[in-house]
């Protein structure tokens, strides 16, 4: 699939939020679309999926099944668990008994069995999420687009998000999906995008690169969010410490860097 030259604003006259994006993924392939906040991830990311038309290029081979999980899952339908997963799949093609078989196995999979009689609303967030999960799957998609997919998630079900985008590249599907927080560290053998600008550049770092490390310190109660923000701009986060822990001299080569340099950050 190809995002050719597209650029899209959200109203007339507002500014472009994308500009001349030109990007390709294959079948088998992940990329994970990292930036700022507000910079462009979703959109982005609803271009790729089809939710949002270009103002200019196009979007080419888009493959004919997608799976769309929005960053958050529209909850506001007076259908339950069950009725929204099956009315799902039965507009994904699948027979009655098709689809009930499959809605039991993907809301048994994802500890949604508890759920399949409450009404959307009245979901939690993370619930409703896992809802939003099941449903992109309910039939392989040859395009899997998650937005945030570990937002709100409980632990036992991020752990599972990498083993569906692995499901779905074995099939030959491709996977976009956007994290902010730094989670990316689940998929090593990902593509990564980096949106800045309105423009996407793509990482083209290989194993053998060069690399330095930088020595950050910050305040104790601002870690995670220097972490998840360093993450977010692509830079690999070897290690935290505490200040107390006296500093080894920072790695002069790669492969002093795989064996643990206690840095904060690492600067590409
Ligand atoms: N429906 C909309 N109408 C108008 N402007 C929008 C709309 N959706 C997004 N925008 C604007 O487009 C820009 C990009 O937003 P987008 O949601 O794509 O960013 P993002 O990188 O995904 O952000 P985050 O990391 O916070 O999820 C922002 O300036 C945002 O305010």
């Amino acid at each position: 699939m190809r995002l050719e030259n597209v650029w899209l604003r959200y109203h007339r006259r507002g500014s472009w939020v994308l500009r001349d994006v030109d990007v390709r993924i294959g079948p088998g392939e992940v990329a994970v679309v990292l930036g700022r906040n507000g910079v462009g991830k979703s959109t982005l990311l609803q271009v790729a999926a089809g939710v949002l038309r270009p103002g200019r290029g196009r979007v080419i081979d888009r493959p004919a099944r997608v799976g769309w999980v929005p960053e958050r899952f529209p909850a506001d339908q007076p259908f339950t668990v069950a009725r929204y997963l099956t009315g799902m799949a039965r507009v994904a093609g699948l027979a009655r008994s098709a689809a009930d078989e499959t809605v039991t196995a993907w809301t048994d999979r994802l500890g949604l069995a508890a759920f399949r009689g409450v009404r959307l609303p009245e979901l939690s967030k993370g619930t409703a999420q896992k809802v939003g999960l099941a449903q992109a799957m309910l039939r392989p998609p040859g395009l899997l687009v998650l937005d945030e997919p570990w937002e709100g998630l409980d632990a036992a079900t991020r752990d599972l998000v990498p083993e569906l985008i692995d499901e779905v590249l074995a099939t030959g599907g491709a996977v976009l999906v956007s994290d902010h927080r730094g989670e990316t560290v689940r998929l090593p053998g990902a593509r990564r995008w980096t949106v800045a600008d309105g423009t996407v550049t793509e990482e083209t770092s290989s194993g053998d690169e060069a690399m330095a490390v930088v020595e950050v310190a910050v305040p104790a109660a601002r870690v995670a969010g220097a972490v998840a923000r360093l993450r977010a701009e692509g830079h690999q986060v070897l290690r935290v410490r505490p200040e107390a822990e006296p500093a080894r001299p920072p790695a002069p080569d790669p492969a002093a860097v795989d064996g643990g340099v206690p840095a904060v950050g690492e600067a590409r």
